[in-house]
């Protein structure tokens, strides 16, 4: 038998389950005037053509706060400054799983805009629900609107 094998432990693949597993931050940026920035995800990408608000894959070794500092600088050309847990969301969507870690921006500098090409928009809370999102995101939209209409 063959001695010069690498041990199994160094080849070892993560599973199917676990390379279809993917943890993303996600930003809910609000503006002074309450309204929300959405994007519009692209033809080529998981999800295609849906809104969505803006973020990425957590990668190896960062935060979700990292993370989502990274993605938004790259994706919108925003600089976060602060930001709060908002929600968490586990999603399966068959093909892949979603843990959507969700934080609202509570302070940042710059004017984001699709720098990815992809449009982008402002809309009001109540506007939201006019937007087709990927499935996971209907809590988010709920937990919107029900915080608007808290507010006297
Ligand atoms: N950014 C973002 N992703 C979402 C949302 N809702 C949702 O299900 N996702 C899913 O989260 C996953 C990862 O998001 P992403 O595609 O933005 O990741 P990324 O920016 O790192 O993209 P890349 O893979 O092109 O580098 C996708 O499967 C996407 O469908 C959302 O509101 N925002
Ligand atoms: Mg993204």
């Amino acid at each position: 038998m063959s001695t010069d094998k690498a041990p199994a432990s160094a080849v070892k693949k993560s599973s199917p389950a676990a390379q279809r597993k993917v943890l993303v931050a996600v930003g809910v940026i609000e503006n002074s005037q309450g309204e929300i920035f959405i994007c519009r995800r692209g033809a080529d990408q998981h999800q295609a053509n849906k809104w969505e608000f803006p973020g990425g894959k957590v990668e190896a070794g960062e935060t979700v706060a990292q993370a989502l500092a990274r993605e938004l600088a790259e994706e919108i050309g925003i600089e976060v400054h602060a930001c709060q847990p908002f929600m968490q969301i586990e999603h399966d969507y068959g093909d892949k799983h979603v843990t959507l870690a969700i934080r609202k921006v509570t302070a940042f500098s710059g004017t984001p805009s699709g720098l990815e090409g992809q449009p982008s928009r402002w809309v009001s809370v109540s506007e939201l629900n006019q937007y087709d999102f990927p499935a996971a995101n209907g809590p988010i939209v709920d937990k919107l609107n029900q915080a608007v209409s808290c507010k006297l």
